[in-house]
């Protein structure tokens, strides 16, 4: 495109809704892809111990996410979404119920033992952003708060295997062709034609409360990374 189309389109407000939310967080999502946490995990060196701290804390984190789907099924305004939403809480569950078999059986810890696990505080803060917008908002705010779980997952995953499947003695193989895969870029592809659809129709306030919550998650992304390295635990 040239320079001047260029212009004129973004004059005309020609991006969709959703890349313009991308765009609000760009610095940080760029600063995912160079998180300590992140580097170690695509090229193997994690450290276990921190690896498992990440997958107990993320088991819980998606059962809340999961719940945070539940709502999308109550609000969406047309069947087809529903639907969608309420496979998307199933397939949530599976994939933490997977967890929970894998590691539970490397780590040799029951599925008791593992939800037992407290939240620590930024996964708590988290996931308590993400269920209250869902509740107290629209259809189009609940996708648009889970939206950044689903697209910077795909965004990391693909990043981290940029030059090649993982070889098959990698410590975090599983993970990194879980959210690489075509399955799992489809989510975010799904949820965010739903919030350019929606977004057309919602007003300048509802628009305002998507840029924060967005950016908001987007933020709490980066502090999940964060949390794991540092094997975060309440101060009192
Ligand atoms: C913290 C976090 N965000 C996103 C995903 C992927 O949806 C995940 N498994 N965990
Ligand atoms: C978004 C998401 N994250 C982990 S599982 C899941 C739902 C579809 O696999």
């Amino acid at each position: 495109m040239s320079k001047l189309r260029e212009a004129f389109s973004v004059k005309r407000g020609d991006m969709s809704f959703s890349n313009h939310l991308r765009k609000l967080a760009q610095p940080i999502w760029d600063a995912q892809l160079k998180h300590p946490f992140v580097i170690a995990l695509g090229d193997g060196t994690l450290p276990e111990r921190k690896f498992k701290f990440y997958i107990l804390q993320d088991a819980r984190f998606l059962a809340d996410l999961s719940r945070v789907f539940a709502a999308g099924a109550v609000k969406a305004p047309d069947s087809d979404s529903a639907l969608r939403f309420a496979k998307l809480a199933e397939e949530t569950i599976t994939v933490e119920r997977s967890l929970h078999e894998s590691y539970g059986t490397r780590w040799k810890m029951s599925a008791e033992q593992m939800t037992a696990v407290p939240m620590a505080p930024t996964n708590y803060a988290y996931t308590r952003h993400m269920l209250s917008v869902a509740q107290a908002g629209s259809a189009a705010e609940m996708t648009v708060v889970a939206l950044p779980c689903a697209w910077i997952y795909c965004v990391v995953g693909r990043h981290l295997l940029k030059k090649g499947p993982p070889p098959k003695h990698h410590p975090y193989r599983d993970w990194l062709l879980l959210y690489a895969s075509p399955e799992f870029a489809e989510v975010q592809e799904w949820m965010r034609q739903k919030v350019d659809r929606w977004a057309k129709t919602a007003g300048t306030e509802e628009k305002r409360r998507m840029e924060e919550s967005f950016v908001i998650s987007s933020r709490y992304e980066w502090m999940f990374w964060e949390m794991a390295w540092n094997e975060e635990s309440w101060p009192v």
